[in-house]
């Protein structure tokens, strides 16, 4: 185990110029105990299960270029995502899962269509509600790691949480998921002595540091290798099982499909099949494609 963290106000004098960079780049700032919005239930472990629609998109459509050459990214995707499930989505590459992470997570508001995030109507939010929201609620992990180079790993990791009265516990927390990440050594070290892997391991911390509602990964095990996305995988299953995380992952790797409760496959942004993954499901599932059954992952 590494040697004391900084504390507290050490962090902020680092990280304070770049606090918008920072919440950006990470933050679901929600607290343990707190009552998500939107009925999302409690969050902290060993609460009760969370409950409720996280996502529902009806006849989702995004589209790019100009009436001579339109191309829909999203072409009428319409999906419900319940409370507590772990959905692997899959589909060649252009097929548009990054773009329904981008808008699921309100970062893209130029759809067309329905969209709602714990119950509410994105459209209808104000840019400062919904960037509340985003912070509060929803963990990201893109494939760029976003780390700030000047903060040591643990810092990292802590970044998102640096206004948080709860901070002596989220400091337990970001030691804990970097022992669960394999990183607890490394936690003193600055981001640019880490391999891809290891700085996308911290950038999953960070993402699940305030236990948010609803994680959102782009190829989460895109750079690790086999053992560590193996690690990764069994983390989001644990803590899904754990703390009822939600988890909308875009993915490749086969083993993420595997312990998803839920498969969505795009191609041509249209949903093609959406169905129970391997560990079955737990919310009614709204897609548009073949329901049901298991699938074969890989595309
Ligand atoms: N900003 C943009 N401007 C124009 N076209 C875009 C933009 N973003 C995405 N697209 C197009 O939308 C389609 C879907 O892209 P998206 O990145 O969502 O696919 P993907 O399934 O995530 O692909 P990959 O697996 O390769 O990451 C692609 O045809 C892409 O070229």
């Amino acid at each position: 185990m590494p040697s004391d963290p900084a504390p507290a106000r050490a962090v902020g004098e680092h990280v304070e110029a770049r606090v918008p960079e920072v919440l950006d780049a990470a933050s679901p700032r929600a607290r343990p105990g707190r009552r998500r919005e939107g009925g999302g239930g409690e969050k902290g472990g060993g609460g009760a299960a969370p409950s409720g629609t996280v996502v529902r998109t009806e006849g989702l459509r995004r589209s790019y270029g100009d009436a001579r050459a339109v191309r829909h990214a999203l072409d009428g995707v319409t999906l419900t995502i319940e409370a507590g499930e772990l959905v692997a989505v899959l589909g060649p590459s252009g097929s548009g899962k990054s773009t329904l992470l981008g808008v699921v997570g309100g970062l893209d508001r130029g759809y067309e269509g329905r969209v709602e995030l714990f119950d509410r109507n994105l459209a209808k939010m104000r840019d400062r509600e919904l960037s509340r929201l985003r912070c509060r609620q929803i963990g990201f992990v893109f494939q760029a790691f976003h780390l700030l180079g000047h903060l040591s790993v643990l810092d990292n990791v802590l970044a998102p949480a640096l206004f948080d009265p709860e901070w002596p516990d989220l400091r337990r927390r970001a030691m804990e998921l970097l022992d669960r990440l394999g990183l607890a050594d490394r936690a003193e070290d600055a981001p640019g002595q880490l391999s891809g892997g290891q700085r996308q391991r911290v950038a999953i911390a960070r993402a699940l540091l305030q236990r948010p509602a609803l994680l959102l990964c782009d190829e989460p095990t895109g750079n690790l290798d086999t053992e560590m996305a193996a690690r990764t995988i069994a983390l989001f299953s644990e803590l899904h099982a754990e703390e009822g995380l939600t988890v909308l992952a875009v993915t490749h790797e086969e083993r993420l499909a595997e312990v998803a409760t839920r498969v969505i496959r795009l191609r041509d942004g249209r949903v093609e099949h959406d169905g129970r993954g391997k560990q079955g499901g737990r919310g009614k599932q709204g897609g548009q494609g073949k329901q049901g059954g298991q699938v074969e992952v890989g595309s």
